[in-house]
């Protein structure tokens, strides 16, 4: 155990929880896989220690209380405080798109898989916004795969610690204070992040974009400068119009209406929606088909675990609304 891990395996929280391994250390927190002595299931605990200046935990429990319902959510399991942590108890997910994207042999998804999964992404970013709130860290990392064979080809929207209401009592958009400080990821912060202006519903959506790139090609032209201004003065400078050409016809509109949106502006949800479904429609991409971390890769010897994998390839095709394990449970 390091120093810094608030918890081991063998603790229990509120003598339910008892601590089986460590599966993420963030920026603000630490999480853990845990053993539900109530339920008999697995499910994911994460913590901030009491300690910690940027306290993000509250946050994270109230958003996730208020998507309680909502698609692409962690069931809220529980949350509490002691004195040495914060901590929030929901369902385990499987692995998060940034490490699936890793583990392609060319680091990048077909249109197809990008296309699917960044359409649950736009879903879950409408479902956050229509309860007042922005994510204001929309990258690959914070969204993962179901685990199960139920939820494994549905996406998950994970970690609220940056979230920022953006309505006032009235249900209409916050005066915006001249200057903010910045929040999010550098790589895919929008342009008015950079500019430390405040962020509104259209920023979650650019970072939507620039991850839908990623996704297609593989990368950013930013991706190995760390220097925030640098990446800033990059992302003014370029023509994202450019990003165009790996992208279906479709997303020259869904360019031109972010890039139209001010800071009180609604997001037009369902012309971005239909952009997705109609390039997806166009390109006769189906539903059922197989996500690419699902499928085996060319060079793979063929073992008696992938002639059982092929198999239920096989029968996923034919029964589309079966899921099947994902290989890397194989
Ligand atoms: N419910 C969950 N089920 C499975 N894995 C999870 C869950 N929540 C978080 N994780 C894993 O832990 C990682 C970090 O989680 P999260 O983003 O919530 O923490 P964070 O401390 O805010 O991290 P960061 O600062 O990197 O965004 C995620 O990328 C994901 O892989």
């Amino acid at each position: 155990m390091s120093e810094a891990d608030l918890l081991q395996p063998g603790n229990v929280v509120r003598d339910r929880w008892k601590v089986l391994t460590k599966i993420g250390g963030g920026g603000f927190g630490q999480i853990y896989e845990a053993f539900d002595l109530l339920t008999k299931e697995n499910v994911a605990l994460k913590l901030e220690s009491a300690k910690q200046p940027k306290q993000v935990l509250k946050m994270e429990v109230t958003v996730l209380r208020r998507l309680q319902g909502k698609d692409h959510v962690c069931k809220f399991l529980g949350g509490g405080t002691n004195e040495m942590y914060n901590y929030v108890v929901m369902t385990l997910q499987g692995k998060n798109l940034a490490e699936l994207r890793r583990s392609q042999t060319r680091q990048c998804f077909s249109l197809s898989t990008s296309l699917r999964i960044s359409a649950q992404i736009l879903d879950a970013i409408e479902s956050i916004h229509s309860i007042g709130f922005l994510h204001r860290d929309i990258k690959p990392s914070n969204f993962a795969m179901g685990r199960l064979p139920s939820n494994c080809r549905k996406v998950y929207m994970l970690d609220f610690g940056l979230a920022r209401k953006y309505t006032n009592a009235e249900g209409t958009v916050r005066a915006a204070r001249p200057q903010a400080g910045f929040r999010g990821t550098v790589r895919y912060a929008s342009i008015n992040a950079h500019k430390n202006k405040e962020m509104s519903r259209h920023d979650d959506l650019w970072s939507l974009f620039y991850m839908l790139i990623e996704f297609v090609t593989g990368q950013l032209p930013w991706r190995r400068i760390k220097d925030k201004e640098q990446v800033g003065q990059m992302k003014e400078k370029y023509d994202h119009s450019t990003f165009l050409k790996n992208l279906p016809s479709e997303f020259k509109q869904f360019l031109e209406h972010i890039q139209s949106l001010d800071y009180v502006d609604k997001p037009n949800y369902e012309l971005l929606k239909s952009l997705f479904h109609q390039s997806i429609a166009r390109r006769s991409i189906k539903e059922s088909e197989l996500f690419d971390w699902e499928k085996e890769t060319e060079d793979e010897v063929i073992t008696p675990n992938s002639a059982v994998l092929q198999t239920q390839q096989q029968q996923q095709q034919k029964e589309p609304t079966q899921p099947i394990v994902s290989s890397f449970e194989l």
